[in-house]
């Protein structure tokens, strides 16, 4: 069976108005490993369903709780890749800061994050199903607008 993890994109709007150039998304970088960037997301544990895992995982790598956040309605992204050459499975949902100053607490799993307007964005999440999802997320924001 795969291995599942869940997590959240999150991003923040620098302006109150509507404007796709105003959208900053969140990235954390491991600690460990290859030092790989990705949005807060992590393993389902047990007895937990797949939107609680990318809420605790999200408190726990970037101390945002989920009352600081608005789950976006509408999108749901499940990536399919190996590691370690077992299949993993990860499901993404959406989610925007209420507030953009609220502060990015990291654990001890993390050592840097950055805000990214998607080009940037696209460029420190390395890996190709990931670049695709921010674009697919950024269309999907700018249609709503
Ligand atoms: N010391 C050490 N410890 C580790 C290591 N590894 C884990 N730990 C421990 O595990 C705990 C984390 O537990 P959770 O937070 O619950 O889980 P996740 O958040 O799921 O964390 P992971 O890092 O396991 O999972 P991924 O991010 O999925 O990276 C796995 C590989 O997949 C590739 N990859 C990543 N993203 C994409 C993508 O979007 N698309 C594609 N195509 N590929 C992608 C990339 O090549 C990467 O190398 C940590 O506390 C550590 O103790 C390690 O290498 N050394």
């Amino acid at each position: 069976m795969a291995v599942r993890a869940c997590g959240l994109i999150i991003y923040r709007r620098l302006q109150p108005a509507p404007s796709s150039n105003s959208i900053e998304y969140l990235l954390l970088q491991t600690s460990y490993g290859t030092h790989h960037w990705t949005p807060p997301k992590g393993h389902v544990d047990p007895g937990e369903d797949d939107l609680q895992t990318a809420f605790r995982e999200t408190q726990e790598e970037a101390g945002l709780q989920a009352s600081q956040l608005t789950l976006i309605e509408g999108y749901r992204k499940e990536l399919h890749y190996p590691v370690r050459g077992k299949p993993k499975t990860v499901v993404y949902w959406l989610a925007e800061m209420k507030d953009c100053n609220t502060e990015i607490k990291l654990s001890e799993e993390h050592q840097a994050f950055q805000w990214l307007k998607l080009e940037d964005a696209c460029k420190f999440a390395e890996y190709e199903d990931m670049q695709a999802t921010l674009k697919e997320v950024h269309q999907f924001l700018c249609s709503r607008e």
